[in-house]
């Protein structure tokens, strides 16, 4: 058996754990799919560079309204995609052969523990003073009659198909299914959302979400409140039954994405035969230093919490890496600002308490909130529908939790994370510092002197 000080199980996160600083262990790395993981191979970034491509046709249909015109011809998906895919694909090849120049041994099929601190891979049985437990998520797929009897997609397939679906039924209502739902509306797919909650987006604060859904019900067929009972092929297409406010109804498409969240790959890795305690959602049970129940091994990210979002894994990556080479100042995350952004159309970014969380918990809370057309840039752009919202302690005026839907809210956002992280108020970040005019970031200076 074959002993190292490091494994890492996961070449998705735990990938970038592996810096020169840990040059000096004897390190062995297990991914049995692709290095870079979920977010370079099928998430975060090939999902960006399809929006990307989305936002421009978007824009170039609304350039007409400035009196610029221009057409689009219809979208050419497969060079979409193989501009994607053809900047993509090669990075994993170079970050095996990186590893293996580096003394590092890369094994490429899937490991599972057969003990605590032993895991199989193939033939191989291999232990570890210290492991990391990087493993992800993958997509849950619900369980619906005759789902199995279809070619379904999900996220893991659905950006490399080789035609554009003339139509398409998406079952979900959460990030994936909103910026999904974005990328093939804009390349012209008629999309169908089938959500089983009363609004889309449904954990953003409930003002955004139901402007979200107001919006996406524009573009796109959206089924609220509805669950799909059955899956069947139809010809070349999948029929699928909805039941929900309207009763019953048959619903036909070319291509069906399933998006209905995801679960942790513990169970493939038999975590629970290496000692791991799991939460009651399979992911792994760690202290805020990323310990978990078995000395010596750590956990991170989709394997480990609820988050799910990249910018985490980066940051658990860092501390991981840290506490590992420095066992006598274990640091914790003390960083709970956690934002995220939907990069749908339009862009939502949200960091904090929404209003819902806020009153279900008895906090008390100021709201201060501005339309983009309150500001010079929102007037030029004539925008209708998109916000600034920020929730502020009353007596303390720090900021709470800030969210907001319209162009540009990814970077929006960030003055407000940053002055939450350090503990700036409300008054600090809004009548303090200087906004550049006539930037769109005045519109975030607004909703802060509103509070
Ligand atoms: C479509 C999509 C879009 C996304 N967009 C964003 C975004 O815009 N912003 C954002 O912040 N987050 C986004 N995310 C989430 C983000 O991609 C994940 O949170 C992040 O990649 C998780 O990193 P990880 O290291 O935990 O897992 P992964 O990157 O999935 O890495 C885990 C690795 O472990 C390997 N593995 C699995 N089982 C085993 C085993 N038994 N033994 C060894 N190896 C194993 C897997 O093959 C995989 O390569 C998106 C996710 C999806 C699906
Ligand atoms: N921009 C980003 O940061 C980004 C983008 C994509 C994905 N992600 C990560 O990936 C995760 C997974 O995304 P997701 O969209 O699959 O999950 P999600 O948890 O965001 O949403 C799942 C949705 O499916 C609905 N649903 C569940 N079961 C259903 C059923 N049987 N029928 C109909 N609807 C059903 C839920 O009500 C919910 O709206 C996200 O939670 C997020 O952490 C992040």
């Amino acid at each position: 058996m074959r002993h190292y000080d490091l494994i890492v199980l996961g070449a998705g996160s735990g990938n970038m754990l592996l810096t020169e600083e840990l040059g000096h262990f004897r390190t062995a790395i297990v991914e049995p799919d692709l290095f870079g993981g979920t977010c370079l191979n099928r998430g975060c970034i090939p999902s960006k560079m399809f929006v990307l491509a989305a936002d421009a046709a978007e824009d170039a249909r609304a350039a007409k309204r400035l009196g610029v015109h221009a057409s689009i011809a219809p979208v050419d998906w497969k060079t979409v995609r193989d501009r994607v895919f053809s900047r993509i694909d090669p990075l994993h090849g170079s970050a095996v052969d990186y590893r293996r120049k580096n003394s590092i041994d890369v094994y490429t099929e899937e490991a599972y523990f057969i003990a605590p601190k032993v895991v199989q891979v193939g033939d191989e049985r291999i232990t570890a003073d210290t492991f990391v437990v990087a493993v992800g998520s993958r997509p849950a797929v619900p369980h619906i009659p005759g789902l199995d009897s279809v070619p379904y997609h999900t996220s893991d397939t659905i950006m490399r198909i080789d035609e554009l679906p003339t139509s398409m039924i998406v079952l979900g209502g959460g990030f994936i299914a909103a910026e999904f739902g974005h990328v093939f509306g804009a390349f012209g797919t008629d999309v169908t959302i089938v959500q089983r909650g009363p609004r889309l987006l449904m954990t953003e604060d409930k003002q955004v979400s139901a402007r979200f859904t107001e919006l996406a019900s524009r573009r796109h067929r959206v089924l609220l409140g509805a669950r799909a009972t059955s899956v069947q092929p139809r010809g070349g297409s999948v029929a699928v039954t909805v039941r929900g406010r309207h009763g019953e109804q048959i619903l036909e498409a070319d291509l069906l994405l399933v998006c209905t969240g995801r679960r942790p790959n513990t169970d493939r890795l038999q975590a629970l035969t290496g000692g791991l305690e799991l939460d009651e959602h399979g992911h792994i049970a760690t202290d805020n230093a990323y310990r978990t129940s078995v000395p010596g091994v750590w956990a991170l990210e989709d394997a480990a919490n609820h988050f799910q979002l990249k910018h985490m894994a980066n940051a658990e990556t860092r501390l991981v890496r840290h506490n590992i080479l420095h066992p006598e100042d274990v640091r914790t995350l003390t960083n709970k600002v956690a934002p995220h952004a939907v990069f749908t159309s339009p862009q939502i970014a949200s960091v904090g308490l929404t209003e819902q969380h806020a009153r279900r918990h008895g906090i008390d809370y100021r709201v201060g909130v501005r339309a983009y057309a309150d500001t010079a840039y929102g007037w030029a752009l004539e925008d209708t529908t998109s916000f600034v919202k920020i929730l502020g302690d009353p007596a303390e005026r720090a900021i709470l939790g800030a969210h907001i839907i319209g162009p540009q809210a990814a970077t929006l956002i960030q003055p407000l994370i940053q002055a939450m992280t350090m503990g700036l108020t409300a008054d600090q970040v809004g009548r303090d510092v200087l906004y550049i005019h006539p930037a769109l970031t005045e519109v975030v200076e607004q909703a802060l002197l509103a509070l």
